[in-house]
Order: C-alpha cells, then sequence, then structure tokens
C-alpha cells in the first residue's frame, strides 16, 4: 500500500505537487494520469525517496522510504528503462544490482525467465531494443520480490505486442496482491489496463476511485439505436423526457434513459429495433473534460504559487 498525506513539493518559485493525498490499494493496477507537468514524475520520486517532500508525506507499508529496513524488497521500480551501462549484458547488469541491495544471486535467473529475457541474458543491454529494454527494467524492479511496484511511463514507445505485454504483466503482479502503480498518458492504454486511478493536474488531486466511475461520473452514457423508424422512436422518447439526436437516416443517439426503458418504449410502440446499445464515455472524453477544468481553475491561481 502507498499512502500520501498532503504532499507538496516546490522548486523555487514552481509548485510542482501541492496538498496530494491520496491511496493505492494492494491486488489491483492503479494508473496515475495527468497532463504533461502535472507532477507525475515528482510524486513517484516522492515516494520513491529520491526527492523529499516539502511538507507533508510519503508511506509504503505504513513507513516512509528512508525507513524502510529492506527497501529493495519493499518496492521495486521501473523510472528509466535506458538506465544501464550499455555494454554490460543483461545478466550482470542484474547480478550488479543484486550484488549492491545484497539480494541472492538466484534471483538474477528468475527476474530474466519471468521477464522472458533468458535467451538474450548475456547479450549487450546497450543493443536491446526499447521492449527489451523495458523488459530488463521490470526485471531490476522485480529483483527484491518487492511488494509494490511503480512504473513511469512503461509503455512510452513500444509496439501493440509490447503493450499488451506489460499490461498483461502488470495485471499478473497485481493479481498475485501487489500494489502496481503506473503513470501514463496512453489513455486507452490505462482504461483496459487499470482498475484504479487516480488523476492529477497542475500538482493537485483531481480524481481518485475507479477506473469505471471516473468515465462513468465525468461523461454521459447514451444509448445508439438503428431502427427503419428512428424518427417515430425520437418522438416517442422525446415525449418521455429523454433527448435524442438522429445522427444518420436510420440511427440515434438518445441520453436520459436506459437501453431496458428505450426497449421497451419501442416495444409498446411497435417501433422495429435493429441496434440497440449503451455506449460509454472514453476514458479520453473523462480526462479531458476534467483536466480541462482543472488547468482553467489553476490559471485563475497564477501567482499564488
Ligand atoms: N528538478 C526540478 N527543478 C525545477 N522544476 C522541476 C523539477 N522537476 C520537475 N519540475 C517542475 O515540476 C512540474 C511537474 O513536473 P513532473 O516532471 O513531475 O510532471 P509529470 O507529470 O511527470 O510530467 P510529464 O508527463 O511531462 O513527465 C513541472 O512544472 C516541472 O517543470
Amino acid at each position: 500500500m502507498i499512502e500520501a498525506i498532503g504532499l507538496t513539493k516546490r522548486y523555487g518559485r514552481t509548485v510542482a505537487v501541492r496538498d496530494l493525498s491520496f491511496t493505492v490499494r494492494p491486488g489491483r493496477v492503479t494508473g496515475f494520469l495527468g497532463p504533461n507537468g502535472a507532477g507525475k514524475s515528482t510524486t513517484m520520486r516522492m515516494i520513491l525517496g529520491l526527492d523529499r517532500p516539502t511538507e507533508g508525506r510519503v508511506l509504503i507499508d505504513g513507513r516512509p522510504y528512508h525507513e524502510l529496513k529492506h527497501p529493495m524488497r519493499t518496492v521495486g521500480a521501473l523510472l528509466d528503462a535506458k538506465w544501464v551501462h550499455p555494454n554490460r549484458s543483461a545478466r550482470n547488469h542484474l547480478r550488479w544490482l543484486a550484488r549492491a541491495s545484497k539480494l541472492p544471486k538466484s534471483r538474477v535467473d528468475e527476474v530474466l525467465a519471468q521477464v522472458g529475457l533468458t535467451a538474450v541474458a548475456d547479450k549487450r543491454a546497450g543493443g536491446f531494443s526499447l521492449g527489451m529494454s523495458q523488459r530488463l527494467g521490470i526485471a531490476a524492479a522485480l529483483l527484491g520480490d518487492p511488494q509494490v511496484l511503480l512504473f513511469d511511463e512503461p509503455v512510452n514507445g513500444l509496439d501493440p505486442e509490447g503493450i499488451r505485454w506489460i499490461r498483461r504483466f502488470m495485471q499478473g503482479l497485481a493479481g498475485q496482491g501487489r500494489t502496481v502503480l503506473v503513470s501514463s498518458h496512453l489513455l486507452s492504454e490505462m482504461a483496459q489496463t487499470a482498475e484504479d486511478l487516480i488523476v492529477i493536474g497542475r500538482g493537485q488531486l483531481i480524481s481518485q476511485g475507479s477506473t469505471a466511475a471516473f468515465i462513468g461520473g465525468a461523461t454521459e452514457t447514451t444509448v445508439l439505436v438503428r431502427s427503419p423508424q428512428a424518427a417515430r422512436l425520437a418522438e416517442v422518447v422525446t415525449h418521455w423526457g429523454m433527448s435524442a439526436r438522429i445522427t444518420d437516416d436510420d440511427a440515434l443517439v438518445i441520453s436520459g434513459g436506459s437501453s431496458d426503458q428505450i426497449g421497451e418504449m419501442a416495444a409498446t410502440h411497435g417501433v422495429v429495433l435493429h441496434e440497440l446499445s449503451p455506449q460509454q464515455g472514453s476514458l479520453e472524453e473523462a480526462f479531458m473534460r476534467l483536466t480541462g477544468h482543472a488547468v482553467e481553475y489553476q490559471a485563475d491561481e497564477a501567482g499564488v504559487a
């Protein structure tokens, strides 16, 4: 579990993170979202003790990072996949990390197998593709078999296959009961990967909770209907207080009612339906709506920092 309590970080006059409080629960992937410059990396660095909060604190399993007895066994992180000596092999890179943290050498081959790098373990890490470098970074994060894992933009620049692999891998780690916090600005990817979201804007919390609630709360759920009697159905649902927009000859988008209600009204009025499907808003829509507001709100406060 990760708990941030009133976390604030100032760099001179810039407030990178402002009074941020959130909880990251075990057993699920939590997405950490925010526009560029929102303070995601700064927050992750504070969780890992790489940056000191100006105010507030952040705890991993109840303790600040610098008070952890076995940091590598408690928390693992992928911050920068290219952070590796280019001439060192993947295996030697991990051995070096294991030695520095007094972890058993046997973990090296275990984590190499876990991320699927066994076959290239003795190749120069400098020659690795981005996808392989990400896997090596993840292997390094897993060396101490920690319960808490942080990934900063792990899928940036990866091809669809690499993205899918990372998504499944993170979900697998969460399925083992670990706490997984992952930042990304690939929203459709996050919508598929993360069960929970923490959304920040200009260093402040905008939303925290389940991905479904975030999308549901910030976007409108509509129902797409196709019918050869679209105009007639539009009249019926409008009469009952819903709103209908005809988008095509035979298609309409209805808001203010559920698909059950619309289907029953169609049956009552003898309207033939060819399609009746609820349309959920996207994470993109929800994110733009909520972070757009945050940017405006913050602009009013410019200078307070
Ligand atoms: N070492 C630093 N010195 C001064 N300002 C900094 C420093 N690190 C970050 N900042 C500022 O703090 C704010 C938050 O930056 P941060 O990198 O944490 O955001 P981010 O959400 O990770 O952004 P991105 O998605 O672009 O990586 C930005 O305005 C940035 O310029």
